[in-house]
């Protein structure tokens, strides 16, 4: 199959292409969708913190435009990369979510973390350089571990306050400093459920860029103790069986994947495919 966006570090200095804006609003879209002429958008007055090129597709230029706020343009609106996920069009959607995570950077690495100085962009890398420090600062990923617990026809499943009524899902939390994938998943399933697990296996991994997690998907067995949710953490954690699931999180998402999976196995229907 041939990819129809490749990420690339495009010189901002050249003319042309095309751009989408991205503000703390989300992006700029229209009836045509959230790519604009660049050269267009840049006649408009929007407040620009920071451009950056971004990639190609089907081999044209794509630039980002990050911006201080929202401005209002005739017949554009602003939505937020959650819509934009929930929607059809993945090639979108891959091109914003990236988008989002190289304007989350910029936004946030104008200034040197070290000295304080103003930065400039590294011709043809992705990196912000400061003269002063001889420093240089990379896009944040965030590593974070995800991961279904399962004992026979259940799997443990947990919801936190912050999601959707109703909706239970996999247990997940981000890599301290001095873990390995498996001390990570280790401690968080302990601190979330206070539940302990036995022959974890890798299954497959998925950026997440909400703000900049890359997610390393596990699948574990139950090995001992009874759920206890942790406080302000988990509403509530229970097991539930394969043929009686509640409310699950959206088909995009990799702990979607891993109960699908899961429960594909268990059942002997076809597999699912890991959403990109
Ligand atoms: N794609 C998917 O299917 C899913 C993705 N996720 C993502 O996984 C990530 C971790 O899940 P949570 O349960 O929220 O994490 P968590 O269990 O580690 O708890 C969140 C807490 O971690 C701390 N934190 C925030 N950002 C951090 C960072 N970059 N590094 C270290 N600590 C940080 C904060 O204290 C925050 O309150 C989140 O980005 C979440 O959106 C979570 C579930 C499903
Ligand atoms: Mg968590
Ligand atoms: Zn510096």
């Amino acid at each position: 199959m041939i990819s129809r966006w490749t990420t690339a570090v495009i010189d901002t200095e050249l003319p042309g292409g095309w751009a989408v804006a991205r503000s703390p609003e989300g992006f700029l879209f229209d009836d045509n969708g959230a790519l604009f002429p660049r050269e267009w958008l840049k006649r408009q007055d929007l407040s620009i913190l920071a451009e950056h090129g971004i990639g190609h597709l089907d081999g044209e230029p794509v630039y980002l435009l990050e911006l201080q706020g929202t401005q209002e343009i005739a017949g554009c609106n602003w939505k937020g990369l959650r819509a934009f996920m929930l929607e059809d069009d993945h090639t979108l959607y891959k091109v914003l979510g990236y988008a989002a995570q190289i304007g989350t950077w910029a936004r946030e690495h104008r200034f040197c973390g070290s000295c304080g100085k103003r930065m400039s962009q590294v011709p043809r890398e992705r990196a912000m350089y400061c003269d002063a420090c001889d420093l240089r600062h990379y896009p944040r990923i965030s590593p974070s571990m995800i991961v279904l617990i399962t004992r026979g026809d259940e799997v443990l499943l947990a919801r936190s306050p912050r999601f959707v009524s109703g909706v239970y899902s996999t247990l997940a939390g981000f890599a301290e400093p001095g873990e390995s994938a498996e001390d990570c998943l280790v401690r968080e399933v302990r601190e979330e459920v206070s539940v302990e697990v036995k022959n974890i296996q890798y299954v497959g991994s998925q950026c997440w860029p909400f703000p900049h997690s890359m997610m390393l998907g596990f699948h574990a067995e139950y090995a001992s103790g009874d759920i206890v949710p942790q406080e302000d953490e988990i509403e509530d954690a229970q097991w539930f069986n394969v043929h009686n699931l509640p409310p699950l999180p959206a088909s995009r998402s990799i702990a979607r994947y891993l109960i699908d999976l899961y429960v594909a196995r268990r059942l002997g229907h076809a597999e699912p495919v890991l959403p990109g």
